[in-house]
C-alpha cells in the first residue's frame, strides 16, 4: 500500500501547484488525476485526450432548456448530435443537453481553457473575509500571492502589482495597428467612455494591461488588452509546467494518472475527538474510466486501489468532480445520500449547492461590405444594473467572432447554420452574477458516472443579472449604429423595433433565456461561516465536521471570482500551500 504525506486529487489549477508546493517543501505527495498525460498536439479544440464531456441543463424547465439553439444529442452509432431545440433530431438521437467541456489530463482545464488571465474585483476577496472574519482573504493580501506566482513577460520588470520571478506565466498580445471596420467601432466604444478616439490611442488602450494596480480599478470602464497565461514564445503556460518542473527537479512529488477517485478513506476511530479522520483515498486505476470521457467504453472498470495520507488528503477535481467525491465519501445533503444507499460522514448541505457561473452571450452586429480581419479587444462596462456599482460587464469582441458557446466540434449535423459574412461579435459575461441556485448532484453510487448539473439560470437575482444583459445589448445597439466610418447592423438579438435607448422587451429576454452559456463554474464546496449549514470548508479550507481533509479548487469560492476564475484559482492554490504548511507541524487531529 501507498503512503504518502499528502495526497492532492485533481491536477487542475487548484491541485498541480499546492501538490508541487508541498514537494517543493519536502513532503512526499501523490498526485492523483483521472485524465492522462495527454496534450492537445494538433488536434481541435477540445479533443477526446484531454476533455471530459458533461452536458448541463440551464434550467428546471425542459421548455426553457430547448429555447437553445446548439443542444447535443447522442446517436446510436456513438456520434454527437448538435442542433436546436426546434430541429428535429434523427429518429435514434438521445438528448444529452448543453455540452460542457472540462479539461482531463495533467493540468486539468488550464490546459483547454481560453487563458484569459483577469484578476477578480477587490470586492470578491474581501467577501471572504466579511463571511468569515478571516482577515488574511483581503484583496490585499491576495493580491501578494499574485506577485509571488507571476511571471509576468508583457510589462517592465517592476511594474507595481506585478510578479516576474513566479512559475505563473502571462503575457498579452499587444496589436500593432488596429484599421477599419475595427477601429470605427472601437472609436464609438471610446466615446462612449468618454476616452480619446484618434487611432493611435485607441490602439494603444487596445494593448493596456486589465491587471493594473489602482484601488479605483473596479469601478473603472474602459478599454484594455488581454493578459493571458502564456510563455514569452506564445505557448500555453498551464498547472501541468509547474508539476512537471517540480517532478524534473526531484522533489517528492509522485503523479498517478488515468487514476479516477471513487471515495476518501476514513479511520472509523475516535481518535479526533469523535470525529471522522480521513486517512487516504481509494481509486480506480485504468485509462479513460470516467463516462465524460468520450474513450469510455462500458466493459472498463479498471482495478480497485488505495493510498494512504499521513497527513492529509485534498480534494482538487472541479466544480463538478469535487463535488461527487464528496458526496460518494459520504459527505454531503443527508437525504441526497440516503437515495443511493451511501454511508453518511456529515451532513453537509452545502456540498453540490450554490453554483454559480458567469452568464455570457454574443451581441452580433453585420459589417457593410467588409468583415476585417481578425483582432480581439476588450472593455469593461458598467450596466444600470450593476449590483454594487462597480463594473459588471465584460466584452470581447471582433470581426468574425461570434462566440455562441460550446458544442462538439465532432459532430454528424452538416445543417449547423454558418456565420454571415460581415459578422462581427460583441460577446457579453456577467461579472458578479447573482444566481446562486446551480447545483451538482449524483445519479447513482457509481463513480464513473456523470453527475446531474443544473446551473438554474436566472432563478434568483434574476432582474440584476436579465437586466445587466439587457442593458449591455441596448448598449451594443447604440454601439453599431454609431460605428465611425463603417455601417453595422444588429443582427443577434433580432429586434423588429428597438426603443430610443436600443431595448426590445420581452424578445431580448426570450433571446436571452434560450442563448446564455457560461464555462466557468465555481462555489460548489464552499468556504463559509462557522455555523452556517451551507459552509461547507471554513476559511482555511478545511471540511467541516472531519479531520484531515480539505478542498482547493474553483469549487472553494462563496461567491465566483471575477469575470475569469482561473487566476483566482491558482491564487488560492498558492494561499492554500502556504496554509496546509502552516499547519503540517501539528497534530492533523489538532489543524
Ligand atoms: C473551455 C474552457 C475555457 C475556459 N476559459 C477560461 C479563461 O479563458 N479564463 C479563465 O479564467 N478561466 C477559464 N476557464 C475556467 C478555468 O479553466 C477553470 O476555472 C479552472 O481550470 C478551474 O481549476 P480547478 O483546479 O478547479 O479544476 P480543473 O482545472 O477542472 O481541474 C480538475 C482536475 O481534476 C481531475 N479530476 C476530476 N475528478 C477526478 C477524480 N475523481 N479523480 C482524479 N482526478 C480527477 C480532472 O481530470 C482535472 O484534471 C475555462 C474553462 C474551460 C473548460
Amino acid at each position: 500500500q501507498d503512503q504518502y504525506d499528502y495526497i492532492v486529487v485533481g491536477s487542475g489549477p487548484g491541485g498541480g501547484p499546492l501538490a508541487s508546493n508541498l514537494a517543493r517543501a519536502n513532503y512526499s505527495v501523490l498526485l492523483i488525476e483521472a485524465g492522462d498525460s495527454s496534450t492537445q498536439g494538433a488536434s481541435g479544440q477540445y479533443p477526446p485526450q484531454i476533455t471530459w464531456d458533461f452536458f448541463v441543463k440551464h434550467y428546471a424547465d425542459e421548455k426553457r432548456n430547448m429555447m437553445n439553439h446548439k443542444l447535443t444529442w447522442k446517436l446510436s452509432n456513438g456520434r454527437y448530435w448538435v442542433g436546436a431545440g426546434t430541429d428535429t433530431p434523427p429518429a435514434d438521437a438521445k438528448f444529452l443537453g448543453v455540452y460542457y467541456p472540462r479539461g482531463a489530463t495533467v493540468g486539468g482545464s488550464s490546459m483547454i481553457n481560453a487563458m484569459c488571465t483577469w484578476l477578480p474585483s477587490d470586492s470578491d476577496w474581501n467577501y471572504i473575509v466579511n463571511v468569515t472574519g478571516d482577515a488574511s482573504w483581503a484583496a490585499e493580501n491576495m493580491r501578494k500571492y499574485f506577485v509571488r506566482i507571476e511571471k509576468n513577460n508583457y510589462l517592465s520588470k517592476g511594474t507595481a502589482g506585478h510578479g516576474f520571478d513566479g512559475y505563473f506565466q502571462t503575457n498579452m498580445n499587444k496589436p500593432a495597428s488596429v484599421t477599419q471596420p475595427m477601429l470605427g467601432i472601437m472609436q464609438a466604444i471610446a466615446q462612449n467612455y468618454s476616452l480619446a478616439t484618434d487611432q493611435a490611442q485607441v490602439t494603444s488602450m487596445m494593448g493596456g494591461d486589465a491587471n493594473f494596480l489602482d484601488p479605483k480599478r473596479d469601478w473603472t470602464t474602459g478599454i484594455w488588452g488581454l493578459p493571458t497565461h502564456t510563455k514569452p514564445s506564445g505557448e500555453r503556460f498551464s498547472a501541468r509546467d509547474y508539476i512537471q518542473d517540480t517532478m524534473k527537479a526531484k522533489f517528492p512529488l509522485t503523479l498517478a494518472i488515468n487514476s479516477l477517485v471513487t471515495r476518501v478513506l476514513f479511520s472509523n476511530g475516535t481518535s479526533c475527538g469523535g470525529q471522522p479522520r480521513a486517512t487516504g483515498v481509494e481509486y480506480l486505476s485504468g485509462k479513460s474510466l470516467y463516462k465524460a470521457d468520450a474513450r469510455y467504453i462500458e466493459s472498463s472498470k479498471g482495478t480497485l486501489k488505495t493510498a494512504t495520507a499521513r497527513k492529509e488528503v485534498i480534494i482538487a477535481g472541479g466544480t463538478f468532480n469535487t463535488p461527487q467525491i464528496l458526496m460518494l465519501s459520504g459527505i454531503g445533503p443527508k437525504e441526497h445520500l440516503a437515495e443511493f444507499n451511501i454511508p453518511l460522514v456529515v451532513d453537509a448541505q452545502g456540498v453540490g449547492r450554490n453554483m454559480q457561473d458567469n452568464q455570457e452571450m454574443p451581441i452580433i452586429g453585420i459589417i457593410s461590405g467588409n468583415g476585417g480581419s481578425f483582432s480581439q479587444a476588450f472593455a469593461m462596462h458598467t450596466t444600470k444594473h450593476s449590483p454594487d456599482g462597480e463594473r459588471d460587464m465584460f466584452m470581447m469582441q471582433g470581426p468574425g467572432f461570434a462566440f455562441r458557446g460550446f458544442w462538439p466540434s465532432n459532430q454528424t449535423n452538416n445543417a449547423l447554420p454558418a456565420e454571415a459574412a460581415g459578422t462581427y461579435g460583441i460577446s457579453m459575461v456577467k461579472n458578479h452574477p447573482q444566481n446562486r441556485k446551480g447545483y451538482v448532484r449524483l445519479v447513482s453510487a457509481n463513480p464513473q458516472d456523470m453527475p446531474d448539473i443544473n446551473f438554474m439560470l436566472y432563478e434568483e437575482g434574476k432582474e440584476t443579472d436579465m437586466g445587466a444583459m439587457k442593458d449591455t445589448i441596448a448598449w451594443a445597439r447604440k454601439i453599431y449604429s454609431s460605428a465611425k466610418g463603417v455601417t453595422v447592423a444588429t443582427k443577434e438579438p433580432p429586434c423588429p423595433a428597438p426603443d430610443a435607448d436600443g431595448y426590445c422587451g420581452q424578445t431580448d429576454e426570450d433571446w436571452i433565456t434560450g442563448q446564455t452559456f457560461g464555462h466557468h463554474p465555481t462555489s460548489t464546496a464552499a468556504i463559509g461561516k462557522d455555523g452556517d449549514p451551507m459552509a461547507v470548508l471554513d476559511s482555511r479550507f478545511r471540511v467541516r465536521g472531519v479531520k484531515g481533509l480539505r478542498v482547493v479548487d474553483a469549487s472553494t469560492f462563496p461567491r465566483i471570482p471575477g469575470i475569469f476564475p482561473v487566476v483566482s484559482t491558482f491564487m488560492v492554490s498558492e494561499k492554500a500551500s502556504d496554509v496546509v504548511k502552516e499547519d503540517a507541524s501539528k497534530d492533523v487531529c489538532a489543524a
